[in-house]
């Protein structure tokens, strides 16, 4: 039986760096990836002619762990296209196009009321559970929205970018998931949103994450899906789905909240990983890549949060090898299963909603919700869930630790949260592995 010092579950951005750090403090580390590629939730592939990024796409200086790897791996960032042409859904339902000063003029009381009482609820960023957000936890995002005396043209706006963020139904989501990636743009609902979804990586997430498996000094064994993990006297013993049993003194576990439920625990994970399998986190939306027919001027749509787009952007310019220009566009709803990834006239109904007048002639994308690996996209919170079980979530059990954006302080649910977790609990880890 092959024993090493520290199993690693997982090989996306937490798992890389805890395997990183743990490793090159001089530890044998063993990441075991059930994937056949490292990324996790970041994949960059080609797709529709062109490097599609099918998990996350955007980063931002403001978040500092994502922006300590692009320092040290010295990445550099590009803009997404910033849109000439506006389109959203006046009150009586019609059609609207205008500017991006128009519609950011639309929004702005929204925008600002939903978040206005962010500096005491959430006085700290990387705190999100200390402050007033432990009483307002419970409203969701949707229970605050119905407070704003918004008309139903500026509400329409409002709800569809917020469910571009939160990736969910509003009324399934806990506000503090809204107020904490403001807090972590010191207030700012502007920032917040450039931060995420306005820079992309240049060579896109698999360059940056190649870089980072390439420094983690032990093995990182693909295509191996760990089943078990029981705690032994000398720490835990993990088993796989080809029955290699490896014992380890210490387990990071780095998957997400929700598929964390797939592998068996001896003993049983705590009450508040059990809620959180029964309960699911909120996030369950939706994002699609689409190629478009001819270069279209660049432009952002928002539609309602009921359809089954809420956000559409225009990405990409192209032209194929017989020459014909074409354009990619990216759609984000917030219920996955309101999108039929294989069927064309179901994706141009949803896109015609947001920009009619568009031929859409192909599509790419991932369903995350019902990919065993990740059943999530990125975490959102049911109401109340963070408040109450997050600092409970990122406690070690025995001689397992669990490193996940979804338990992140700072930046959760992005991959700046991933880092941070793994930096968390590699760092733990060292600490109680260390001779005294
Ligand atoms: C569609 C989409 C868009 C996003 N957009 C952005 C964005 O623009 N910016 C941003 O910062 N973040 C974005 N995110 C979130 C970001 O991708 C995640 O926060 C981050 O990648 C999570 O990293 P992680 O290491 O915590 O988890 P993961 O990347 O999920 O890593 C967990 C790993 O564990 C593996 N695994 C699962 N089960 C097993 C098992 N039993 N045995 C072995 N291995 C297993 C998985 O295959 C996976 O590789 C997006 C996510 C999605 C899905």
């Amino acid at each position: 039986m092959q024993s090493v010092d520290v199993v690693v579950i997982g090989a996306g951005f937490a798992g890389l760096v805890a395997a990183r750090e743990l490793g090159q403090a001089g530890l044998n580390v063993l990441t075991l990836e059930a994937r056949d590629r490292i990324g996790g939730r970041t994949w960059t592939d080609h797709r529709l002619g062109h490097d599609l990024e099918i998990g996350a796409n955007w980063v931002h200086w403001v978040q500092p762990h994502i922006w300590a790897e692009m320092t040290r791996y010295q990445r550099g960032i590009v803009r997404s296209p910033q849109s000439e042409e506006m389109y959203w859904r006046g009150s009586d339902g019609s059609q609207r196009c205008g500017t991006l000063a128009e519609f950011m003029a639309l929004i702005d009381e929204g925008q600002q009321q939903l978040i206005d009482d962010v500096r005491t609820a959430i006085p700290r960023g990387s705190a999100p559970t200390e402050g007033e957000i432990r009483q307002l936890d419970r409203l969701s995002v949707q229970d605050r929205f119905d407070t704003l005396n918004l008309s139903q043209e500026a509400r329409d706006a409002n709800e569809s970018v917020w469910v571009g963020h939160l990736n969910a139904p509003l009324h399934q989501v806990g506000i503090s998931s809204a107020l904490r990636w403001v807090a972590a743009t010191g207030g700012h609902w502007q920032l917040m949103h450039e931060a995420s979804a306005t820079y992309r990586i240049v060579d896109g997430m698999g360059g940056l994450t190649t870089l980072i498996a390439a420094d983690v000094p032990g093995e990182i064994r693909l295509n191996t899906t760990v089943t078990s993990v029981t705690q032994t006297e000398t720490g835990a013993l993990v088993e796989t789905t080809d029955g290699e049993q490896i014992q380890a003194r210490k387990v990071v576990n780095t998957l997400p909240v929700n598929a964390s439920a797939g592998i068996h625990f001896t003993p049983e994970l705590p009450d508040v990983w059990l809620r959180q399998h029964a309960e699911t986190v909120a996030s369950q939306g939706t994002k699609v890549w689409m190629r478009v027919e001819g270069h279209i001027p660049r432009f952002s749509g928002y539609a309602t949060q009921h359809d089954p787009f809420s956000v559409l952007k225009a990405e990409f310019y192209c032209t194929d090898a017989e020459g014909k220009d074409y354009t990619i566009l990216v759609g984000f709803g917030g219920d996955h299963s309101r999108v039929d990834l294989e069927d064309l006239a179901s994706i141009q109904d949803a896109v015609d909603r947001v920009r009619p007048g568009l031929t859409i002639t192909e599509v790419a994308a991932h369903d995350w919700m019902t990919d065993p690996l990740a059943l999530t996209t990125w975490m959102t919170h049911r109401p109340g869930q963070l408040t109450r079980d997050l600092t409970e979530l990122q406690q070690p059990q025995g001689a397992v630790h669990f490193a996940t954006t979804d338990n992140a302080n700072l930046w959760g649910g992005f991959i700046d949260g991933a880092i941070e977790s793994g930096l968390r609990e590699s760092h733990r880890v060292l600490e109680e592995l260390r001779p005294h």
